[in-house]
């Protein structure tokens, strides 16, 4: 050690750790940095694992977030909701933003490393279907990869069967305009929601008088937001997977790039983007 070297223990870092708790106990960093096991030798392998696993460490906040959300719904608690709903967004943006860096291995590094994947896939992330469960897509087929883990299924499965979050916000948009008498569509339980046309018209009310109904509004373009969010990053996806593998059938055994074209189709709120031409 040089005697110019700065040692920030002289003015009263913390320089020992043998009896207190450091910043890697507290963030389990021993567990997670053990928890990257390339299975070739090829120097992109490392990249794909890291852009998977922080993807799923995302994915559990945003499911953590949207709970919370559902949960201060149900509560009344609106700000609480805005609040973290416009933390889901930014989730979705963070995660659109990592495909940068992803987008740096080219087909060749690709390839070098394909083969070790097996039949793996994010069609298998649980994490991705329970967020698209949550928000109200619901494809009870998606149920069949979690077959070999009963409680991952189980989670799944219970989310299929209560309303979905979106179906929450529909009973709030009825009973805050009609009252507690309001006549509330049926939450389409264990199906992906399909439109309906008296939500349409409830949240066309909605946005032909916001100053009446601001909360309401708020809460359609905070949802909005989420959805456009969630759009771009499919669409981020596709794209980088057709610059990636192109056309081949993906590890999953779907089509792979049209498989996720077709995906691109999906509407999570349909109500709040087609009451727009109608305005
Ligand atoms: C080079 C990078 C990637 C390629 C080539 C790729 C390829 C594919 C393909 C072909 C599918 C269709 C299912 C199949 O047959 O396998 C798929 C699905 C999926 N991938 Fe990726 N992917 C890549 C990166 C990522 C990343 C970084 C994530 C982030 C977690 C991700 C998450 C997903 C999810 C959630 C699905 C299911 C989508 C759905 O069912 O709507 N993928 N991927
Ligand atoms: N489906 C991809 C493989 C793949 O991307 C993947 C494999 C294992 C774990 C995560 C993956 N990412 C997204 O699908 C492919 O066909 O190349």
């Amino acid at each position: 050690m040089t005697e110019s070297a700065y040692n920030p223990g002289s003015e009263g870092a913390r320089m020992s750790f043998a009896d207190a708790m450091s910043y890697g106990d507290y963030l389990c960093l021993d567990g997670l940095l053990s928890q990257q096991k390339p299975l070739s030798g090829a120097h992109d392998e490392m990249l794909f694992i890291i852009q998977h696993q922080t993807s799923e460490l995302w994915m559990k906040l945003a499911i953590h977030e949207m709970a919370a959300a559902r949960e201060a719904m149900n509560a009344g608690r609106m700000p609480h909701v805005f609040k973290m709903l416009a933390r889901v967004s930014r989730i979705f943006e963070q995660l659109n933003n990592a495909w940068d860096v992803l987008r740096t291995m080219t087909p060749a590094d690709y390839t070098r490393f394909r083969e070790a994947l097996g039949p793996s896939s994010g069609f298998q992330s649980y994490q991705y279907r329970m967020i698209e469960y949550i928000l109200g897509n619901r494809n009870p087929n998606m149920l069949k990869p979690h077959e070999h883990v009963p409680e991952v299924q189980a989670m799944l499965q219970a989310e299929l069967a209560r309303p979905s979050f979106y179906d929450d916000v529909i009973r709030l948009l009825f009973t805050t305009i009609d009252g507690p008498d309001a006549e509330i569509p049926a939450p389409q339980l264990g199906q992906p929601h399909q439109p309906v046309e008296a939500v349409q018209e409830k949240w066309t009310q909605v946005y032909q008088d916001v100053d009446r109904w601001w909360t309401l509004y708020e809460l359609g373009e905070k949802l909005v937001d989420l959805e456009d969010y969630f759009r771009r990053w499919r669409f981020n996806h596709v794209t980088t997977v057709e610059r990636v593998i192109g056309f081949k059938r993906g590890t999953g055994g779907t089509s792979g790039v049209q498989y996720l074209r077709r995906m691109l189709e999906v509407e999570l709120f349909p109500e709040l983007w087609h009451l727009r031409g109608g305005l």
